[in-house]
C-alpha cells in the first residue's frame, strides 16, 4: 500500500547485471549452476563455477533515488551508462538484479523503438491491446481511438501492420498512445529524437502540459536544452552509478564539462553555452512584439496552446497568405549555410482598417527554442488606413545555425508595443535546414578568423 505522501517512484540500492554468453551451451550451464547454487550445502562452489561462465556487466549500481508526484526528473548520461535499463526497470519490462523499485500510479512509456507494440498486429489493434494493458476499460479505449488516430496523424497506415512503419510512424502512434491512457507518470525515452521537427514540438508540448497539471514526468534524453526545458531536477547516471542529482543547470553543465574533459566548476553561474537557460523559462513563442510578456500574449497563449497548430489567432481578421524565405536571385531557401544574405516575405490579405500594422517573425529550433527575429514595430508609422493586402520584408544575413531543423514562425498585430491585436499568426510558416559544416559549440556558431594559445615562462630559468 502507498500512502498518499508516497512519492511516484522510489529506487533503493538498485542493481541490474547483464550476462553475456559466448554460445547457447554456456547460457545453459550458467543456468544449471544457478539452480544449482540455489541447493544446500552446493552454494558456494555452484556460485564460482556460475560466475566462471560468461561475462557479466553491471548496468546499474547501488542507484537511489525518489520522484515526487508532480516532479519533472530528466536522466542524463553517456551512452551505456544506465539509463534505458532504469527506465526499463521502473516500467516492469526488466527486472533488477537487487535493490528495491516501487512506483505508484498509471505509468505511460515511450521507451526505445521496438518495445512497446505487437508486430504483426496493426496500428488500430496495438492502439486498442495498448489501452487494455494500461488498463482501460474497453468502452474508453474505443472513445479515444479518434483522438489518438488524429494525434498520431499517420493516415492509412494506422490500419497496416506495425511491420511496415517507419521509425517515425511508430513514434507518433506510440506517444499518442501513451498521450490518451490518463497516466499519472509518464517515461519518455530518446526515442522522441526520430521524430519530426513538428510532431517533436507537438511532443514537448504536450509533456510541458502534462507537467504543469501536476503529472510526473521522467525524460532520458542527449539533448540537454531539451532535459532542461522539462525538467526540474536532473539526475547523471555514470557506469550505472548515479554520480550528480540537482537542479537541471548544475547538473547538465557538471555533465558537459566531464564531457569536454574540462574541470567542472561546480554550481558556479558560468553560461557552458550549452542550454543555459533555466528550466521552464522562456517567452511565449507567438508574442513577436517582442517585449515583455503581455496579459493579452499569455491569454491568447492559454487558449490557442502551443500544441503544435499551425496557426492561431482570434482577434484581428487578417489572415497570412504566403511567406516565402528566397536568396538575392529570388529562389526559394529550404537549406542554409549560415552568412548569406536572404529575405523572408510575408503578405497578408483581408485586412481591412489598421492602426499601425506590425508584422513579425522569428526562427526556433526544434525544441521551439527562439533564436533570433525582427517586427517592423519601429519601421511603421503610417495613419490609420484601410488596406486588403499588407506585404512585409525583411533582409538578413542568416546567422550560423547549428545543423539540424528549423521553423520560421510569422505574426500580423496592429497597434503598438504596449496595445496591439494579434490578427494571426502562423507557429509553422516556413520550415529550412541548416548545414552548416563548423563545430558550433551551442545554438549559434561564429566565424572565427584567427584563434591561438601562447605558452610562456615568466621568470627566467
Ligand atoms: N540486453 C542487454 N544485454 C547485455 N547488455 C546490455 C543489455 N542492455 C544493456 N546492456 C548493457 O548495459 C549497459 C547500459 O546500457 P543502457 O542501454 O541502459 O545505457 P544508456 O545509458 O541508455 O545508453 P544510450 O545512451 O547509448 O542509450 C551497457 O553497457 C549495455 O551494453
Amino acid at each position: 500500500m502507498t500512502g498518499p505522501a508516497a512519492p511516484a517512484v522510489d529506487v533503493q540500492g538498485l542493481d541490474r547485471a547483464f550476462d553475456i554468453f559466448p554460445s547457447d551451451q554456456a547460457r545453459a550451464r550458467h543456468a544449471l549452476w544457478s539452480a544449482a547454487a540455489r541447493l544446500p550445502g552446493l552454494g558456494t562452489r555452484a556460485r564460482q563455477r556460475r560466475d566462471a561462465i560468461g561475462t557479466r556487466t553491471w548496468a546499474l549500481r547501488d542507484v537511489s533515488f525518489a520522484v515526487g508526484r508532480g516532479e519533472s526528473v530528466g536522466f542524463i548520461g553517456a551512452n551505456g551508462s544506465g539509463k534505458s535499463t532504469l527506465l526499463h526497470v521502473l516500467c516492469g519490462t526488466l527486472a533488477p538484479s537487487g535493490g528495491l523499485v516501487r512506483t505508484s500510479g498509471r505509468i505511460g512509456a515511450l521507451l526505445e523503438l521496438g518495445t512497446g507494440f505487437a508486430a504483426d498486429l496493426t496500428g488500430r489493434e496495438n492502439v486498442r491491446l495498448s489501452g487494455l494493458l494500461h488498463g482501460l476499460d474497453e468502452a474508453t479505449v474505443a472513445s479515444r481511438e479518434d483522438a489518438i488516430a488524429a494525434f498520431a496523424d499517420i493516415g492509412a497506415y494506422l490500419d497496416q501492420p506495425v511491420r511496415t512503419y517507419s521509425s517515425g510512424m511508430y513514434v507518433r502512434l506510440a506517444f499518442a498512445v501513451m498521450a490518451h491512457v490518463d497516466a499519472d507518470v509518464m517515461i519518455v525515452d530518446e526515442a522522441l529524437a526520430v521524430g519530426d521537427i513538428r510532431f517533436v514540438q507537438k511532443c514537448l508540448a504536450h509533456l510541458e502540459r502534462f507537467r504543469a497539471a501536476g503529472g510526473t514526468l521522467l525524460f532520458v534524453s542527449h539533448d540537454l536544452p531539451a532535459v532542461q526545458r522539462l525538467c526540474q531536477r536532473v539526475i547523471w547516471l555514470d557506469r550505472g552509478r548515479l554520480r550528480m542529482d540537482g537542479p537541471p543547470r548544475d547538473v547538465t553543465e557538471a555533465y558537459f564539462d566531464s564531457m569536454i574533459g574540462a574541470p567542472s566548476p561546480g554550481s558556479g553561474s558560468r553560461e557552458s553555452g550549452v542550454g543555459s537557460r533555466e528550466a521552464g523559462v522562456g517567452s511565449r513563442p507567438e508574442d513577436l512584439t517582442a517585449g515583455p510578456e503581455t496579459p493579452q500574449a499569455a491569454a491568447r497563449a492559454a487558449s490557442a496552446g502551443d500544441d503544435g497548430a499551425e496557426h492561431g489567432g482570434t482577434l484581428g481578421k487578417a489572415r497570412i497568405a504566403d511567406v516565402r524565405l528566397v536568396d538575392d536571385t529570388g529562389s526559394l531557401v529550404a537549406s542554409v549555410r549560415g552568412g548569406e544574405r536572404l529575405t523572408l516575405f510575408v503578405e497578408a490579405a483581408g485586412v481591412g482598417w489598421l492602426r499601425q500594422p506590425v508584422v513579425g517573425f522569428y526562427v526556433k529550433d526544434r525544441l521551439g527554442q527562439q533564436l533570433f527575429g525582427e517586427n517592423t514595430l519601429a519601421a511603421v508609422t503610417a495613419a490609420p488606413r484601410h488596406a486588403d493586402t499588407l506585404v512585409a520584408r525583411f533582409r538578413f544575413v542568416m546567422p550560423r545555425l547549428f545543423p539540424g531543423e528549423y521553423l520560421v514562425a510569422v505574426a500580423i498585430a496592429d497597434g503598438t508595443q504596449a496595445d496591439h491585436v494579434h490578427h494571426e499568426w502562423r507557429h509553422e510558416a516556413w520550415h529550412f535546414t541548416s548545414a552548416w559544416p563548423g563545430g558550433a559549440t551551442g545554438m549559434v556558431g561564429i566565424d572565427v578568423d584567427a584563434s591561438w594559445v601562447i605558452a610562456y615562462d615568466t621568470t627566467d630559468r
